[in-house]
């Protein structure tokens, strides 16, 4: 099954390395439109999301990467691929603006803009999971068809919508696999 990662900036490799690992899966740069029409599922890394959308659109991949996605595309944003996802993003306008949640960029303080943390997310899986935040996002607020998957300390770091997923940290810095085995688990 070729699953795809956008590879136009950010931690793209460690998303292909990780995927290499889940059996069945063929890990699958995304860089050009015929690249993101034959994947069945893409991953958004983070990154710097305002470079992100200006590759993006310099590629000419937005408008074909947001019909996708609106046509059932499981996708999975992480950081910044979460806030290239968001409807809104507080302060400026949303980019892909396909998934009914609300981001405010760089929401943790400068002296803990780097942190990791653990949390049991039940759906995701049965042990704590850990979690690595870099200059993150959080996500301020969600619609009524969006499943909160995780809180930190009050604030929303992880968040599902059907065949969207949303994470404020980045699972591919870890050698732990429970997320990408929930997300694949969004193809079947
Ligand atoms: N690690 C990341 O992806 C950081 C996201 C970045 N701070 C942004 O706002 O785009």
């Amino acid at each position: 099954m070729p699953v795809g990662v956008l590879a136009l900036q950010g931690s793209f490799a460690e998303h292909l390395q990780a995927l290499g690992r889940q059996p069945g899966i063929e890990p699958v740069a995304v860089k050009t439109a015929g690249q993101l029409q034959r994947v069945a599922a893409i991953i958004l890394p983070g990154g710097e999301s305002t470079t992100l959308r200006r590759l993006l659109d310099e590629a000419g991949l937005t408008g074909l990467l947001k019909a996708r996605i609106q046509a059932g595309l499981p996708v999975w944003g992480t950081c910044a691929g979460a806030i290239l996802l968001a409807a809104r993003i507080a302060g400026e306008t949303p980019h892909l603006g396909v998934m009914d949640i609300t981001v405010c960029r760089n929401a943790y303080g400068r002296q803990i803009d780097s942190f990791s943390a653990a949390a049991t997310i039940p759906p995701v899986s049965p042990d704590p999971v850990p979690l690595v935040f870099i200059r993150a996002p959080v996500i301020e607020g969600v619609g009524p068809g969006v499943q909160v998957l995780c809180q930190l300390d009050g604030r929303i770091v992880a968040a599902r919508q059907e065949h969207m997923l949303a994470t404020s940290f980045h699972p591919e810095l870890t050698d732990d696999d429970s997320f990408y085995r929930y997300f694949l688990s969004f193809l079947s």
